[in-house]
């Protein structure tokens, strides 16, 4: 089949003597080119013109591959073209991941439109997260429609810095400390409910609940009810599940991603109807705050007083609407519970295969409390633990929750002296093999929780990534240190935990964070916290503390 000759593009306008070389620089021989060009396409048959149609593409694809990808490592050609490594992603394995940070310092992949450039070692982690003039946090597409678009995660450079200055607030040392209470009672009933299981069981589901409990407390106190905790405990990896890394452009009912929007959608407007409630607690009761959200109005209440006294005094933190609160809590909610459900998974398989470290944290909680397992839990108790401290520490080094945190590239980076990623790639710095670094951390694949008593700067500063660094660096960081040292020292003070080891327990499932492939088989049991304790010092030191308390 040909083309139908009398729909020229070039038209009539091509003089009959350009035929010479030199002439191709001229606006004619370019006349002449688009002429050549045109009388091919004319001549092609349909089959020939989509065959000829997929070569450029493919064409295209390959030499934009090589042009990005430079110096850097990376598969020399685009092995699947177009798709590049796609079906991989849809199910990715730690050992794949780990193969490609130790191909190069920067390497790539190239998945349909997407360059992605991975930077593996501790300097230039450090760089791209603290380079906010070249990157700004990326996430998948459906991200931004789960999430909303209006939603501040996705505000970049000074709206973000002033956005995240009013939520600052909300996990200072004061504020910390008043959700330790609500915490502690939710630890103490999940606590009874694992004690009181019949034989073992798979923990990863148990701990997600635990954790989304545990968070939603912390974030909506008594205004959330159980059963909007279980609807959302039970729904939420509906949201994980959706956020695969390339999705279909609209969203189509009964897929994942309409499953995961409308969880979603569902949660905020369960926050929404919180944050009114906390409103009426605080500013028309004026009650005392109990979780995240009374805090937040409570601090907008002062600031507005304050500015009403003195009008000339700066607003550090304007009025916010139920629904922009109940999407930032929502936010909360989508950071926390993969990372805090992977660190609760690997702190208590690593402590339950390891009973020196039991010993000691034992020994630890029955010291600071003077051997009375009674003392709540407070911000100066949980302080004082330092090893337990040490062992959450060491868990998050040793089997950090995130692995790498995607950004994309605002304007070229040059990343190093010899690379520069290009405007619009992916650019993702990896924060295990920082924390595996062995010239920081030795032995870095055996767990050594000791290794922190006398920590040099470096292990902290240089290679501390777990959460992240810079403008975006993690805003729950000392709420999930707080919490993990006060639940594991109560958990292992009140409970013997047993593991059942598989050949899949050290095996690393990659689920948006990192969980032991076998999901954890353990059983818990109760025990008396005090019974490895002499009786004299039982007694003599039980009264004691209440003396101290009377
Ligand atoms: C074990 C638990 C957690 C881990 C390992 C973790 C890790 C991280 C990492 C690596 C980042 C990216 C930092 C960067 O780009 O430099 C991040 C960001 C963030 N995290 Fe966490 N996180 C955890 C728990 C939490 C919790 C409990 C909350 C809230 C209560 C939270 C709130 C956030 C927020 C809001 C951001 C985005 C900050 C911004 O863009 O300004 N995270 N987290």
């Amino acid at each position: 089949m040909s083309f139908n000759a009398s729909s020229s593009l070039a038209g009539d306008a091509i003089p009959a003597n350009v035929s010479s070389i030199p002439q191709f620089y001229t606006k004619e021989g370019a006349q002449i080119i688009l002429n050549n060009c045109w009388n091919f396409y004319q001549s092609m048959s349909w089959l020939q013109f989509f065959l000829t149609l997929i070569v450029i593409g493919l064409s295209y694809d390959q030499i934009m591959y090589q042009i990005r990808k430079g110096v850097i490592a990376g598969p020399r050609f685009k092995v699947w073209p177009i798709i590049g490594p796609f079906l991989e992603s849809l199910d990715p394995k730690f050992e794949e991941y780990k193969a490609k940070w130790d191909s190069g310092e920067l390497s790539c992949v190239s998945i349909f439109h997407k360059f992605v450039v991975i930077a593996s070692s501790r300097d230039l982690a450090r760089k791209i997260l603290a380079s906010p003039r070249y990157v700004k946090p990326c996430v998948v597409d459906v991200a931004i429609k789960i999430l909303r678009p209006t939603n501040w995660v996705f505000l970049d450079g000074k709206a973000h810095t002033d956005y995240r200055r009013s939520l600052n607030g909300l996990f200072v040392q004061k504020a910390l400390e008043i959700y330790i209470p609500v915490l502690e009672k939710y630890m103490d009933l999940y606590l009874e409910k694992f004690t009181n299981y019949d034989g073992p069981r798979k923990f990863f589901p148990e701990f997600r609940e635990l954790l989304c409990a545990l968070s939603l407390r912390t974030f909506c106190g008594d205004h959330i009810t159980d059963d909007q905790i279980q609807l959302i405990a039970d729904n939420y990896f509906k949201i994980t599940a959706a956020l695969e890394l390339v999705n279909f452009p609209i969203i189509i009912p009964f897929t994942k991603t309409w499953y995961g929007k409308k969880i979603a959608d569902e949660t905020m407007k369960i926050f929404e109807d919180c944050a009114a409630k906390s409103k009426v607690l605080i500013n028309e009761q004026n009650g005392k705050s109990g979780c995240i959200m009374d805090e937040w109005i409570s601090l907008m209440k002062d600031a507005k007083l304050k500015h009403s006294e003195d009008p000339e005094s700066r607003l550090l933190i304007r009025e916010f609407s139920n629904r922009e609160i109940s999407e930032v809590i929502f936010t909360f909610l989508f950071a926390s519970q993969d990372a805090s459900s992977s660190l609760a998974c690997w702190l208590f398989q690593i402590v339950a295969d390891r009973p020196d470290v039991v010993a000691k944290v034992r020994e630890e909680q029955l010291r600071v409390r003077n051997n009375d397992p009674n003392v709540p839990l407070s911000l100066d108790l949980i302080n004082q633990m330092t090893y337990t401290n040490d062992v959450v520490k060491e868990s998050l080094r040793y089997r950090p929750p995130v692995l790498m945190v995607p950004y994309v590239v605002k304007q070229p980076f040059p990343v190093t002296d010899t690379y520069t990623a290009p405007k619009g790639a992916m650019l993702i710095p990896t924060l295990y093999p920082a924390l595996h670094d062995p010239e920081v951390y030795s032995d870095p694949d055996t767990f050594i929780p000791e290794r922190w008593e006398n920590a040099t700067g470096d292990m902290y500063k240089r290679n501390w990534l777990v959460f992240g660094t810079g403008p975006h660096v993690c805003l729950g960081k000392n709420y999930v240190l707080m919490t993990f040292t006060g639940m594991l020292g109560k958990y292992l003070m009140n409970a013997d935990l047993v593991h059942h080891p598989t050949p899949l327990s050290e095996e690393i499932k990659v689920f948006a964070t990192i969980f032991p492939k076998d999901d954890l088989i353990m059983e818990w049991h109760k025990r008396d916290p005090l019974q490895d304790v002499n009786p004299d010092d039982k007694i003599s030191n039980v009264s004691t503390s209440v003396e101290a308390t009377a």
